[in-house]
């Protein structure tokens, strides 16, 4: 049987879903980004993490986010509230048992998201479809550590969530057609375009994005310039929205080596090797704004390059 007919194989009626409620474990920037969108697009969020205080703190970021964009006129003081009244939270995965879809955002580190897929699966129905937010590790793997691999997916968001445009979608191995479908009229109706990738290390954006990102590091390693003079190339020399080094402390500097680790052992080609600044930076703590951090001090009035 080739590809073709595995694809024609009806789905099974009884095992297809319709998402009305949507889990999010981790409440990071990208869960709170995620849980915005999705609220607003009128599905009900269930949002994990593991304290109440950084879910309490995540409503109170998701809101914040959720008034500028009232005080920009792009949506209504009761549309506000509307998503606001339609996320709740839990610190159990159990308390995510009646979602349709759960989108998994936690670290980027391949044992604490198959720890979370394993005991997730134990809480969830049958048909409930589990995706996974990852930058960089290959779902078909992921997928193999849940009950699940057919109803298994990456539906990768981009960082602002609700400014950005794309998600990019990647099929496991073993993901079927119903999956993807149902995956692709989700991201529609949070309002963006996907591009479809194939299940290798990094998926499109970030094989194109995170060397380069690397490679500006590497530029202020060997001293070619600071890091006022690189961001300021690349934004004036390359009109990019925002400097490489100012994007790596957006991004997190934890998750940019974690990609490029992904990466360089995953091709196996010395070209992705993770700059030893890079290295040097995560193990200080210093993961840019979400410590406050890193290429640039974020702790007084305005960003200082520490380098
Ligand atoms: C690592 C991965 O796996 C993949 C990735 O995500 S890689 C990272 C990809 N992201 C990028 O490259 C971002 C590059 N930067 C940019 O595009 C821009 O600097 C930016 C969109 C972040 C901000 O643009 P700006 O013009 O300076 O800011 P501003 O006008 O204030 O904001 C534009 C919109 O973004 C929203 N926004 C900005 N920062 C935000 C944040 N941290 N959280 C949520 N929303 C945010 C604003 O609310 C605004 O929304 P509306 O259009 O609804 O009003
Ligand atoms: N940052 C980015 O630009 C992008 C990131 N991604 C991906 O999204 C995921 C999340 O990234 P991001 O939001 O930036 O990361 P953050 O570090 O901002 O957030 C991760 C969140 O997950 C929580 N967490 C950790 N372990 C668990 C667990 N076992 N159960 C529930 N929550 C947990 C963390 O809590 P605590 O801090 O207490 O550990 C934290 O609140 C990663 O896979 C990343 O690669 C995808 C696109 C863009």
């Amino acid at each position: 049987m080739n590809r073709r007919d595995v694809r024609a194989v009806p789905v099974d009626e009884k095992m297809a879903v319709t998402i009305k409620k949507v889990g999010v474990i981790g409440s990071g920037q990208m869960g709170n980004g995620i849980a915005h969108v999705a609220a607003l697009a009128g599905f009900d969020v269930v949002l994990n993490d593991v304290s109440d205080e950084r879910l309490k703190s995540a409503m109170a970021t998701i809101n914040g986010h959720l008034s500028r964009q009232v005080a920009k006129q792009t949506i209504t003081e009761d549309a506000r509230k509307k998503a606001l009244g339609r996320i709740t939270t839990t610190e159990t995965l159990d308390g995510l048992a009646d979602c349709d879809l759960v989108i998994e955002t936690a670290v980027e580190k391949e044992e604490v998201k198959r720890k979370i897929f394993h005991e997730l699966c134990a809480a969830l129905k049958p048909e409930a479809i589990v995706a996974t937010n990852s930058s960089s590790i290959s779902i078909t793997r992921l997928a193999a550590s849940t009950d699940r691999p057919e109803r298994f997916i990456g539906i990768h968001f981009m960082n602002p969530v609700p400014a950005m445009e794309l998600v990019e979608l990647i099929r496991g191995i073993a993901t079927d057609d119903s999956t993807f479908e149902t995956a692709k009229e989700f991201v529609g109706k949070v309002g963006k375009q996907i591009a479809v990738s194939e299940d290798f290390p990094a998926f499109i954006v970030n094989r194109i994005l995170l060397p380069m990102i690397n490679e500006a590091i590497y530029t202020l390693y060997e001293g070619v310039g600071n890091v006022e003079a690189i961001d300021a190339a690349m934004k004036l020399g390359a009109h990019h929205p925002m400097g490489p080094l100012e994007l790596a402390d957006f991004i997190g500097l934890d998750t940019c080596l974690s990609i490029m680790q992904v990466l360089h052992e995953g091709l196996a080609d010395s070209k992705y090797r993770p700059c030893p600044l890079l290295v040097k930076y995560v193990e200080a703590g210093w993961l840019g704004r979400k410590t406050q951090r890193g290429f640039y001090d974020y702790r007084g009035d305005k960003p200082v390059p520490t380098r």
